[in-house]
């Protein structure tokens, strides 16, 4: 299956998932993502429920993050210069406004979910 965002000559191939669970003091530290064998592969995000903190810094340690929100329903993707960037989530922010049908409100009411799509292989 194509992916429409991603530029084909990339040749992205999605070939695991880490499904992280926050539960609302959930947090994730400072790190790069660098296990994966190809680092011109970009790392794609879906994230479901509460709406989290996610800092963006830079490919040193000592560079000042940039703070944005994810909600519900957004997709990160940290692809070229950002690939390698530090980043975190220090933080789960309940979202008052948030709704899905029915009993999936109540469940997505107390988590958030991060779907994390990632080619490992050259
Ligand atoms: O939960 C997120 O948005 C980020 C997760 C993450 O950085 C990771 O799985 O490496
Ligand atoms: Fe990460």
């Amino acid at each position: 299956m194509g992916h429409p965002w991603i530029p084909p000559q990339l040749g992205y191939k999605a070939e695991a998932a880490i499904v992280n669970y926050y539960s609302l003091d959930s947090s994730i530290g400072g790190h790069t993502d660098h296990s994966e064998k190809n680092h011109d592969a970009p790392l794609i995000s879906v994230s479901f429920g509460q709406t989290a903190i996610f800092l963006l810094g830079g490919i040193e340690k000592n560079v000042v993050p940039t703070p944005m929100f994810i909600h519900s329903g957004d997709i990160v993707i940290m692809s070229g210069p950002t690939r390698l960037c530090y980043h975190a989530v220090p933080k789960i922010i309940p979202n008052a406004e948030f709704a899905v049908d029915g009993r999936w409100s109540t469940i997505m009411s107390k988590m958030r979910l991060n779907l994390n799509v990632r080619q490992v292989n050259l």
